[in-house]
């Protein structure tokens, strides 16, 4: 799978009541809003820029970034939702948006928050449409949902109405819906949105097993550090629509971030230690202090000339802070 994609949309002002997407320019008011109902105004946004990766086959990859980063709008290019207006997008040796049969069999996409089987209808039946769409044999049609059915512990959902499902309930349907025809690789936007704890780690050890049993490819995103530490050994960090990151999960703080923690619990209570960083957190005698990078052995150092320290630690910072960080140099228009 090797995405290289330039991906635009056309934006639209909003509709009144707000919606996705759209970014008026003018000013705000009824007025401005009455005249954009007959005078539109559309322009080109780059969603995507330069998001150059390459996925081999059985491998789960964490996409992630930001809100707005980019991430749906490559999964629906890899999907073949969308037609990148640059760039080349190769899964599984097909071009995505040629939507062949040979692909369209052969890939999922399953987005958390938007429904996928039939609203009014019981999974059962969506299942059943979606082994004529795909055409799978009987045996293996039946073989399989058997299977999901029990691994997902979905057995009394199945011919209730989905739109009676509750959020957590109708994604174990989703995804067992999406994984009816087999597919060899699985785009997953967000799975766990909104999810309890509980059903989170049900649905992360179904796929880490679904993964190791069928050898699926995976990419996946998601907001849930949870989530990517639990299923990804590798990440693909994208922001404004490029890749500022594509490799190990336990090198991508070591890479990316500008600044250490350093975890400290001097043996006299209530030291002031402001001067040496930005006190993150503090929780009995125990604190968390920031410091640039290349401060961090100075820091500690000095700490410990000055303090008698009973335990100390120099570690990154969390994964999710490291992900939000400002777009590198270079992305001015
Ligand atoms: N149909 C659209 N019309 C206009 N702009 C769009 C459209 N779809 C996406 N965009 C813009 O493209 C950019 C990337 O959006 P995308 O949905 O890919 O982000 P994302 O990384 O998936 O974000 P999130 O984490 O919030 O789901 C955003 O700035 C978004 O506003």
């Amino acid at each position: 799978m090797c995405p290289r994609s330039r991906s635009r949309h056309q934006e639209v002002p909003p509709r009144p009541g707000g919606g996705r997407g759209g970014r008026r320019a003018g000013r705000p008011g009824g007025a401005a809003a009455a005249r954009s109902l007959f005078a539109r105004r559309t322009r080109t946004v780059a969603a995507v820029r330069d998001a150059s990766f390459e996925i081999g086959e059985g491998e789960v990859v964490g996409f992630l970034g930001p809100n707005g980063a980019g991430k749906t709008t490559t999964l629906k290019a890899l999907s073949g939702l969308l037609h990148p207006t640059g760039g080349s997008v190769t899964v599984l040796g097909h071009v995505p948006f040629r939507r062949e049969r040979a692909f369209l069999s052969r890939i999922a996409l399953l987005m958390g928050n938007r429904n996928q089987l039939q609203w009014d209808l019981p999974a059962v039946e969506s299942f059943e449409l979606n082994q004529a769409i795909y055409r799978v044999p009987d045996a293996q049609f039946r073989r399989t949902r058997d299977e999901l059915v029990d691994l997902l512990g979905i057995g009394d959902l199945l011919r209730r109405p989905v739109r009676n499902l509750s959020l957590g309930e109708r994604v174990k349907v989703e995804l067992a819906g999406s994984l009816l025809h087999r597919p060899r690789v699985l785009f997953l936007d967000e799975p766990t949105l909104g999810l309890d704890a509980a059903t989170q780690r049900r649905l992360r050890s179904f796929i880490a097993d679904h993964n190791r049993r069928d050898g699926t490819t995976v990419l996946l995103t998601s907001h849930y550090p949870a989530d990517i530490e639990a299923l990804c050994a590798r990440v693909a960090i994208i922001n404004r629509g490029r890749v500022r990151y594509d490799g190990p999960l336990d090198a991508l703080s070591a890479a990316l971030a500008t600044s250490k923690e350093i975890r400290l619990t001097p043996e006299e209570p209530d030291v002031d230690l402001s001067a040496y960083g930005q006190v993150v957190s503090r929780e009995g005698h125990s604190v968390v202090l920031a410091v640039p990078k290349a401060e961090a052995a100075g820091v500690v150092a000095a700490i410990l000339a000055a303090h008698a320290v009973a335990d100390l630690a120099i570690k990154d910072p969390p994964v999710d802070d490291v992900i939000d960080l400002a777009p590198a140099a270079g992305d001015a228009e």
